[in-house]
C-alpha cells in the first residue's frame, strides 16, 4: 500500500503506491521500544539504553536511521535524541510511548491524511486513511492536537520538531486561515461551554446542549475533519439522548460514532466496538432514563424525509416561523429558559454572530419570559423571577432610572416579565440572573406566566387555519366560514350564540382584554 521515499526537505516518508479508500488500515504495528514515563529521567534513559543494546543488528540500524532534530555527545544521548524526536503514544490515557520502524517515519500536516492510534486491545499502533489517499500522495497524520490556530501550530512544529509545515491548511490565503482559525476555535470554545453546563447541561437544557454538539458537527464538516473531536461530538450527542430517554436519536448518533471510529481507529478498536454496542441497544446506557424529558422508542424514526429534514429531525432544530404563523411561546429557541439564555461575556454563536466591525450582534430573536415571585427597592428596583423551568433567578434594574421606568400598577407578584435579548449575569454578589440596563425591552403582562403559556396554547387552538377552516371558540366545530372576534382577533365564531358561550363561560371576556394589549399581540408575532 506503502512505500518509504525520500522527499526533498521533508526526510524520509510513507508515500501510497496504490490509491488507499477512506477507512483502510494503513498498518498495524508492534512496538519496537516501549518509554515508560518522562524520557529525561534516569530510569528511562536507562531503560531505553537497555533495550537498544538488546536488538538484533539490523533492527538495531533501523532505529539508529530515525529522525532526531537534538545534538548528541555519546550514544545514550543519540538515543534519547531519537525517542524525543519520534515517540508516539502507545497507551490510551497515561505517558506510555514507543519506537515504531514504519509509523515512526509518517510526516506531518496539520490537514493530515491518516490518523494515528494506539489499540489498547491489539497492543499495536494503527494507522487509518482518514480520507481517500491518491497513488502517490504522501501519507500523513498530526503531531499536534488538531483545533490550534495556524499560528500556534507554526510554532510548536518548529519549536519541537524543528520544520515549518507547508500543508493546505498552513498555505491558506490570510483571510482563508483566518476563517479556519475562527472554526478551530468555535470548536474549542464550544466545548468549554459543554463542560461548563456539566450534568445540568444534559438534564435541565438538553436542548441548548444540543445545539452545541449540531453546532460542533457542523464546523468539522465544513473544516473537512473527521477525527477523534468529531466522533467524540456523535457520542456526546448518543448519551444526551439516551440520558433524555430518547432512544432512536441514541441509536442514531451511537451509529454515527461507531462509523467515525471505524474509519479513524478501525473496527477493532476499543471505541468502535463500545458504540457498535451501544448503537444495537442503546438503554444499556448507565444514564438511561435519568430523565424522560424526549422520550422515544428505538425505532420512532420518521421515514421518507428528505437528507435535511432528517437531520433537523435527527438535532431537534426548530425550524423558522413562515410568515403569517403565529409564535409560540412554549418554543424554547425563541423563548428560552434561564438556563439556556447566552452569557453575557460569551459570543454564542446560537443568539449572536460577528459584524464586519468585529462587535456581535444579535443573530436572531429572542425573548425570556418570567413571572414576579417577589420584588423590592433598595437602590434600583430587583425582583425575584420564576422562569418556564419553575427555577427562581433574580433580576435587576441598571437602567437609567433604576426600574423607577415602570408605573407601580405594573409591579405585581404574579404578572409576567417579557424581556427581549436576554443574557445571563454573574452577579458578584448572589446567584446569576438577568442585569436589565434597557428599558425599551421589558414589558410586563398582568397575569402569571401560567395563565399566559395557557392563553398562547387557546391562540394556538383557536387561531391557527388548518386546511381552509378554523375551529370555534364556543362550541368546538370546524368551519371555513367562521367569524372572527373584532375586538381582539385572534378567536373565531360560528355566530353570535357561540360568541356568548366563549365570552360568558369559556373565558374570552377576561382573555380578550389581554390580547387587545399590542405589546403581546407582538409577542405572538415574532419571528
Ligand atoms: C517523526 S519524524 C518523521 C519522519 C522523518 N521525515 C524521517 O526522515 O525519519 C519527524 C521529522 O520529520 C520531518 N517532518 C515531518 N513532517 C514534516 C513536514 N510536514 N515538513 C517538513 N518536515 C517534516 C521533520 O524533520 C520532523 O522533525
Amino acid at each position: 500500500m506503502y512505500a518509504l521515499q525520500d522527499i526533498p526537505g521533508r526526510g524520509t516518508s510513507l508515500v501510497a503506491i496504490e490509491k488507499i479508500s477512506k477507512g483502510t488500515r494503513i498498518l498495524s504495528e508492534e512496538a519496537l521500544i516501549t518509554i515508560s514515563g518522562p524520557a529525561g529521567s534516569e530510569r528511562v534513559r536507562k531503560s531505553i539504553c537497555q533495550q537498544v543494546e538488546a536488538l538484533g543488528e539490523s533492527q538495531r540500524r533501523a532505529f539508529l536511521s530515525l529522525h532526531n532534530i537534538h545534538p548528541y555527545k555519546n550514544d545514550a544521548e543519540q538515543y534519547l535524541g531519537i525517542v524525543r524526536t519520534v515517540s508516539l503514544p502507545a497507551e490510551a490515557v497515561g505517558d506510555q510511548a514507543a519506537i515504531f520502524l514504519e509509523a515512526c517515519r509518517i510526516n506531518h500536516a496539520c490537514d493530515n491524511n491518516a490518523q494515528k492510534n494506539w489499540n489498547e486491545r491489539i497492543k499495536r499502533h494503527t494507522v487509518h486513511a482518514m480520507r481517500d489517499i491518491n497513488k502517490g500522495e504522501e501519507i500523513t497524520i498530526t503531531y499536534l492536537s488538531p483545533l490550534k490556530s495556524r499560528k500556534a501550530r507554526q510554532s510548536i512544529l518548529q519549536e519541537r520538531f524543528g520544520f515549518t509545515c507547508l500543508c493546505r491548511l498552513c498555505s491558506l490565503a490570510p483571510e482563508q486561515s483566518q476563517e479556519s482559525d475562527r472554526r478551530l476555535q468555535e470548536i474549542l470554545r464550544l466545548d468549554g461551554a459543554i463542560d461548563q453546563l456539566g450534568t445540568e447541561g444534559i438534564l435541565v437544557s438538553p436542548l441548548r446542549t444540543i445545539r452545541y454538539f449540531d453546532q460542533q458537527v457542523r464546523l468539522y464538516n465544513v473544516q473537512g475533519r473527521e477525527d477523534v473531536g468529531f466522533a467524540d461530538a456523535f457520542v456526546n450527542a448518543a448519551q444526551l439522548a439516551i440520558a433524555n430517554s430518547d432512544l432512536a436519536r441514541g441509536r442514531i448518533f451511537a451509529e454515527r460514532a461507531a462509523s467515525v471510529w471505524k474509519t479513524t481507529r478501525g473496527g477493532d478498536s476499543p471505541q468502535a466496538i463500545k458504540h457498535a454496542a451501544l448503537a444495537r441497544d442503546p438503554s444499556k446506557y448507565e444514564l438511561y432514563g435519568v430523565s424522560t424529558k424526549w422520550k422515544t422508542k428505538v425505532d420512532e424514526v420518521p421515514q421518507g424525509l428528505e437528507p435535511s429534514d432528517f437531520e433537523d429531525w435527527l438535532w431537534k432544530r426548530e425550524k423558522p416561523k413562515q410568515p403569517g404563523q403565529l409564535a409560540d411561546l412554549r418554543n424554547r429557541t425563541t423563548f428560552p429558559a434561564f438556563i439556556d439564555l447566552p452569557n453575557e461575556n460569551d459570543v454564542d454563536p446560537d443568539f449572536y454572530e460577528s459584524s464586519d466591525t468585529g462587535t456581535s450582534r444579535p443573530r436572531r430573536y429572542w425573548c425570556f419570559l418570567g413571572e414576579i415571585m417577589d420584588f423590592a427597592t433598595l437602590h434600583h428596583l430587583e425582583m425575584e423571577i420564576k422562569d418556564v423551568n419553575g427555577g427562581t433567578i433574580p433580576l435587576h434594574f441598571y437602567t437609567g432610572g433604576r426600574g423607577s421606568e415602570l408605573a407601580p400598577a405594573q409591579v405585581q407578584r404574579g404578572y409576567t416579565v417579557a424581556i427581549s435579548y436576554a443574557n445571563c449575569h454573574v452577579f458578584v454578589y448572589g446567584e446569576p440572573g438577568i442585569r436589565h440596563e434597557d428599558p425599551e425591552m421589558i414589558k410586563i403582562f398582568p397575569l402569571s406566566l401560567d395563565k399566559l403559556l395557557a392563553l398562547n396554547d387557546q391562540v394556538h387552538q383557536f387561531s391557527t387555519e388548518l386546511d381552509g377552516m378554523r375551529m370555534c371558540h364556543g362550541c368546538g366545530k370546524k368551519a371555513a366560514s367562521l367569524q372572527r372576534c373584532a375586538k381582539c382577533s385572534s378567536f373565531w365564531y360560528c355566530d353570535r350564540a357561540c360568541q356568548v358561550i366563549g365570552w360568558n363561560k369559556k373565558g374570552h371576556k377576561a382573555d380578550c382584554k389581554l390580547l387587545k394589549n399590542p405589546d403581546l399581540r407582538g409577542l405572538f408575532s415574532l419571528h
